[in-house]
C-alpha cells in the first residue's frame, strides 16, 4: 500500500489539527501517535505521524522526525508535509529551522516553503509578520506561553535565526497574483539562493493560490492551513465527509494542561456554568505525591452526573511563580506526568469521552493511554476534531478523544464539544 501524503507533526494537537484539515479536503487520513512499527494496512491517502518534539533539543527532535521520514518513504509518500505550530512555537534554541533543514538535506531538496497561517483561526501572515487575530504574535499571549514564549512577530526573522540556509519571503501581492505567480517567484528567490520561504496567507483563498504552486516540492513546512489546497494536487476533490466514528460510551471528562489565554476563557467558563472542576496545584504536586490520587478520589464519584474537569490552567503570573520556584521545564514536564496520570485514572474509571486541552499535555495524555492510533472524526472547531481510539486501559470499545490546541475553540468549546460527539 502506498500513500500520497507523509506528514509529521511535532506535537499531538497540531497533528489532529492538520489531520481534520485533510479529511475536511476529502483525503483518507491516518493518525499514528509515533512511528509505527509496522509497515501501513489501511488504505488511505495520507499518514499523520505525531511526534512530541516542539519543545526538545533540536538533535533529538531531528533524530525522531528523520526517523518518522524514513517509514514514511518506506510506505512510498509522494510528498513529505512537517507540521508545526500555526503559532511558530519554538523554544529559545529552536527547533523548526534545524528540523526543516534536516529533512531538505535526507530529500536533496534545495528548496522549500514555511508558512503557519491558518485563517480559519485568524492566524495569517503578512510581509512576514504573523498575526494572531488583531494582534501580532508576541502580543497574543504567545510571548507568555510556559515552553515556548514567543517574542518576535517577524517569521524571516525567526526562521533566518534556527536556519543555515537563506530565508526569503513570497508576500501576499505575489500570492493573490495566483499559483503560477508563487511559482515563478519560488524559482526567482531560488536562483537568489534563497533555500527557505516564508509565504504570506490572509485567507484561504491564498492558500488555495499557495497549493497548487507545491506540487513539485518534495517537502513542504507549515501549518495545517496549508493542507487545505493539497488534495487536489493529487486529484483528490474536496468532501467534507469526516469518517463515521463508533456511538460515544462512557462517562465524560476533560483534563486541561494548557495556559493560553483561550484555554483560560474556556476553563472559566465551564466553571461558571456550574460543572464539577478540580484544580492540581503545581505546589502541591512537586510537594506529595498524591495529589492525584486525591483529585481522582474526588473526581470519579462525579462522573455519572457530567462532565468533570481537572485542570492545571492557569495565568500567566501564577505560571511564572511556578516555574520561578521549579524552573520553567521541570514544571512541565511534572504537570504534564500529574495530567497523564489523572486521564488515566479517568478512563480507567469509565470515561470514554475525553477532551485534553495543550498540545504538550495531550502528547502526555495519549502515551499514557497507550494509544497508537486515531481515526478522525467529525469537526468541533477549526482544527479540532473528536477522534477514536482503542486504548491499553480501560474498556475495549476505546474511547472518544479531542485532542485540542491550546489557543483554539470558542468560549465554550467543553460544552459544546459534549453535544457534537452526541449528535
Ligand atoms: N499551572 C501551571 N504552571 C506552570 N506550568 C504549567 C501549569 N499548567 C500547565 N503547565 C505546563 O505548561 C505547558 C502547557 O503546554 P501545552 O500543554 O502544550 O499547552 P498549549 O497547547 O496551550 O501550548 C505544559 O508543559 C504544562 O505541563
Ligand atoms: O497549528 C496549531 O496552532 C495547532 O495545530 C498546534 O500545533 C497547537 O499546539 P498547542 O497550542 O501546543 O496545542
Amino acid at each position: 500500500m502506498s500513500i500520497k501524503l507523509g506528514c509529521i507533526a511535532d506535537d499531538f494537537t497540531g497533528a489532529t489539527d492538520l489531520a481534520n484539515n485533510l479529511v475536511q479536503g476529502g483525503m483518507r487520513v491516518l493518525q499514528a501517535i509515533g512511528v509505527p512499527s509496522h509497515p501501513l494496512s489501511a488504505d488511505v491517502d495520507a499518514v499523520v505521524i505525531a511526534l512530541k518534539s516542539r519543545t526538545i533539543p533540536a538533535e533529538a527532535a531531528i533524530a525522531d522526525t528523520l526517523a518518522a521520514l524514513r517509514w514514511l518513504q518506506a510506505q512510498g509518500a509522494q510528498q513529505i508535509y512537517f507540521k508545526y505550530c500555526s503559532t511558530f512555537d519554538s523554544t529559545k534554541e529552536g527547533n523548526i529551522g534545524p528540523v526543516t533543514e534536516a529533512l531538505m538535506d535526507e530529500l536533496e531538496t534545495d528548496f522549500t516553503i514555511a508558512t503557519p497561517a491558518f485563517p480559519d483561526n485568524k492566524r495569517t501572515v503578512v510581509k512576514g509578520y504573523l498575526f494572531v487575530a488583531d494582534v501580532l504574535l508576541h502580543e497574543s499571549g504567545m510571548q507568555n506561553h510556559p515552553l515556548t514564549p514567543m517574542t518576535d512577530p517577524n517569521l524571516v526573522r525567526v526562521m533566518q535565526s534556527q536556519c543555515q540556509r537563506k530565508v526569503g519571503l513570497i508576500d501576499y501581492s505575489i500570492v493573490q497574483q495566483g499559483a503560477a505567480a508563487v511559482e515563478q517567484h519560488m524559482d526567482l528567490l531560488r536562483s537568489q539562493g534563497v533555500g527557505i520561504a516564508i509565504v504570506d496567507a490572509l485567507s484561504n483563498r491564498d492558500l488555495m493560490n499557495i497549493g497548487p504552486a507545491l506540487r513539485r516540492l518534495p517537502l513542504l513546512t507549515a501549518g495545517s492551513g496549508v493542507a487545505i489546497g493539497l488534495p487536489q494536487n493529487f486529484g483528490i476533490a474536496s468532501s467534507s465527509q469526516a469518517c463515521a466514528l463508533p456511538a460515544p460510551q462512557g462517562a465524560r471528562a476533560i483534563v486541561s494542561g494548557s495556559c493560553s489565554v483561550a484555554t483560560n476563557a474556556q476553563v472559566a467558563s465551564f466553571i461558571k456554568a456550574g460543572h464539577a472542576a478540580f484544580a492540581l496545584d503545581p505546589q502541591e504536586v512537586a510537594a506529595d505525591n498524591d495529589a492525584v490520587g486525591r483529585i481522582l478520589a474526588q473526581a470519579l464519584p462525579l462522573l455519572d452526573a457530567g462532565p468533570v474537569l481537572v485542570y492545571s490552567t492557569a495565568d500567566s503570573s501564577s505560571v511564572k511563580a511556578v516555574q520561578a520556584r521549579l524552573g520553567a521545564a521541570e514544571a512541565g514536564a511534572m504537570i504534564e506526568d500529574a495530567m497523564a496520570a489523572i486521564a488515566r485514572g479517568l478512563v480507567e474509571g469509565g470515561v470514554g469521552q475525553l477532551i485534553v486541552a495543550g498540545g504538550e499535555t495531550s502528547g502526555a495524555c495519549v502515551q499514557a493511554l497507550g494509544i497508537s492510533q486515531l481515526q478522525i472524526g467529525r469537526q468541533i472547531d477549526p482544527g479540532v476534531p473528536w477522534c477514536h481510539a482503542r486504548t491499553t486501559v480501560g474498556g475495549s470499545a476505546g474511547i472518544h478523544i479531542a485532542l485540542k490546541s491550546g489557543n483554539f475553540g470558542t468560549e465554550d468549546f467543553f460544552e459544546k464539544a459534549f453535544v457534537v460527539v452526541n449528535e
